[in-house]
């Protein structure tokens, strides 16, 4: 469905340049459903705009849909379908008939882009909202206009760029229920961004995180997350010389880089935190060390991209200022 080899972007700011994305290489079989992540300014917006023609790369390659972005972009805008970040529809027409009006842009006859108007509105239960004007609709109605408006031509593979940003958390997996129906029903393969961790950790079945305009991991959420991050091992003791014995034992267990103390309590990361315990626990009471609590957790993709680029994902947001 995707194929980039070294996608590469850059933009002349003022006299600068600035690499939006360096040397991207992804391949996406149908039917996957990929979630592409990454904090502000990481490089998403701009891949995303390449792989569907609407930006030419810098420099590489991309087949996409079967078409080369850059040799036949509209072969590959007549076999895709992109939601951007901005509504698509407009304010003042009614929402039936911004789908026809996209469905005559995409050439279907004005009698065929009703039909398809009708099968998208049911298909995204808008029926009883087609004749209201986009304007008048909630933040979760609307996006779903928007995912209407990208698949009234029928593409096998759809782009949404950050399509649940902004709602409130029902309609977020409204919308997700919605997407996940188009793969299901409609052997529609949706790739997309998200800022939101945990979304794309339980529904994705691929993450690919993007930093600084390159991959830096690709795989399942539970795959990166065992092999990048491991779980955390949380030790809290009575006071702070007792955490800096604990430490000591935490050695035994945990490669110094893994371990922090921050006043009574110490943090290390072990490949099965359920395991390590007990026998952490054995140790510090031969070592006469006094633990209070000891709590274990699992990894999230946010410690993946933590161990990958000793930043969180969520403080990038909130630098970046979004989220
Ligand atoms: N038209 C442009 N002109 C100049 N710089 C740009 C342009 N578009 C993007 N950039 C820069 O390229 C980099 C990548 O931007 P991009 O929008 O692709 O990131 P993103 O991961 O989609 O971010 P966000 O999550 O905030 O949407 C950023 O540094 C951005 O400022």
């Amino acid at each position: 469905m995707i194929h980039a080899r070294e996608l590469t972007r850059s933009f002349k700011v003022k006299r600068e340049t600035v690499q939006a994305v360096r040397g991207l290489n992804l391949d996406v079989e149908p039917d996957q459903l990929v979630a592409f992540l990454g904090p502000n300014g990481a490089g998403k917006s701009t891949s995303l705009r390449m792989l569907t023609s609407l930006l030419p790369p810098t420099s590489g390659t991309a087949i996409v849909a079967g078409c080369d972005v850059v040799a036949d972009p509209s072969g590959v805008r007549a076999r895709i379908g992109y939601v951007g970040q901005k509504n698509s529809a407009g304010e003042n027409f009614r929402v039936r008939d911004e789908l026809v009006t996209q469905g005559c842009c995409y050439g279907l006859t004005r009698a065929a882009a009703r039909r398809r108007a009708d099968e998208v509105l049911d298909l995204l239960e808008l029926a009883p909202l087609a004749k209201r004007t986009p304007g008048t609709l909630s933040g979760g109605q609307r996006r779903r206009v928007d995912i209407a408006m990208g698949l009234i031509h029928r593409p096998r593979l759809l782009f949404l760029d950050e399509p649940s940003t902004g709602l409130d958390p029902q309609s977020r997996a409204d919308i997700w229920r919605h997407i996940l129906r188009l793969r299901e029903e409609y052997d529609t393969t949706p790739f997309l961004t998200t800022h939101y961790l945990e979304e794309a950790d339980s529904m994705a079945e691929r993450v690919v995180i993007i930093d600084n305009g390159r991959i830096i991991a690709d795989g399942t959420a539970e795959k990166l997350k065992s092999d990048l991050a491991g779980d955390l091992l949380t030790i809290t003791t009575p006071d702070e010389g007792e955490a800096a014995r604990a430490r000591n034992v935490a050695t035994r267990f945990a490669v110094p880089d893994a371990i922090k103390r921050e006043g009574t309590t110490v943090r290390m990361r072990v490949p099965h935190a359920g395991e390590v315990l007990p026998d952490f626990l054995r140790v510090a009471e031969a070592a006469g060390v006094e633990i209070a609590s000891a709590e274990t957790a699992r990894p999230t993709l946010d410690d993946v991209f933590l161990t990958l680029t000793g930043r969180s994902l969520r403080e990038s947001e909130q630098e970046g200022g979004d989220a």
